[in-house]
């Protein structure tokens, strides 16, 4: 028999599933925010990356189209102005195109996403495919890994400031934005979590879905790692460098 866990005990649970799960722990992560990748490889992360940035409005308004609450999609569509920005030239979109202009990839070529590594998309796809067919409960959890992207934010850009040339602090802008959203969403996320997660099987669920997103954000690196860096075989059709200038 599974035992019912009180809330505090069920937000350990999490916790503990992103402390061992959470894509912090990544070698990919490791080698890019120690400053030890080539502006190549940075460039490949920044590339694939674009297609999570480009997705998560449309997981949340997946998302939102399941909430019968009007209370809760107030809330949950600031997720989405983030995003999307109020208007054009605005949010966090735009602001990681910033960063693949500082980076030298046009932005007709990251925005076809005709560069990306197969399984990026595969992994995105199905973050937005969970959301939509497991519960409304499960798919909020899975939105739980921000609780703990802060640390790994301030990580990334104090690492990758420090650890490239070619890497300015306007360049990374759209991290200090998250470095205030994320914990705001977390909070929200969690909390709701606590309160809805009241049998066992409810709290083995919500734990299986922050599992199941840490698979989805482990496995775009593994990518990128076997495409760029070890055995650095990148599939057909996938970015090299220089192909974003051909036709
Ligand atoms: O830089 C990161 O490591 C990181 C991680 C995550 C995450 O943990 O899913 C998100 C983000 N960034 C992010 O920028 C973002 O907008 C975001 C939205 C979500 C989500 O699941 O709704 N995760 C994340």
């Amino acid at each position: 028999m599974m035992e019912l866990l009180s809330p505090q005990a069920l937000e350990a649970a999490l916790r503990d599933v992103g402390a061992r799960r959470y894509h912090n722990l990544h070698p990919f992560h490791r080698l890019l925010h120690g400053g030890r990748l080539t502006r190549d490889q940075v460039r490949a992360w920044a590339l694939n990356r674009y297609y999570y940035q480009a997705m998560i409005p449309i997981k949340d308004a997946a998302i939102m189209a399941r909430m019968h609450d009007p209370a809760l999609r107030r809330i949950w569509r600031q997720r989405i102005v983030d995003h999307d920005g109020v208007e054009e030239g605005d949010g966090g979109i735009e602001r990681w195109l910033k960063l693949t202009d500082g980076l030298d990839l046009p932005r007709d070529y990251v925005v076809s996403t005709r560069g990306l590594l197969p399984a990026t998309r595969f992994a995105v796809e199905a973050y937005v495919h969970f959301v939509r067919d497991r519960s409304l409960l499960e798919a909020i959890a899975s939105s739980l890994t921000e609780l703990f992207s802060p640390k790994i934010i301030s990580e990334r850009v104090s690492g990758m400031l420090a650890g490239y040339d070619f890497i300015g602090r306007d360049t990374l802008a759209y991290f200090d934005k998250r470095l205030s959203q994320a914990p705001r969403d977390a909070d929200f996320a969690l909390d709701y979590v606590r309160q809805h997660a009241v049998t066992p099987e409810l709290q083995q669920a919500v734990i299986a879905a922050l599992t199941f997103k840490c698979d989805v954000l482990w496995s775009q690196l593994d990518a990128l790692h076997h495409a760029y860096v070890s055995p650095g075989l990148p599939p057909p059709g996938a970015w090299t460098p220089g192909a974003e200038q051909q036709a």
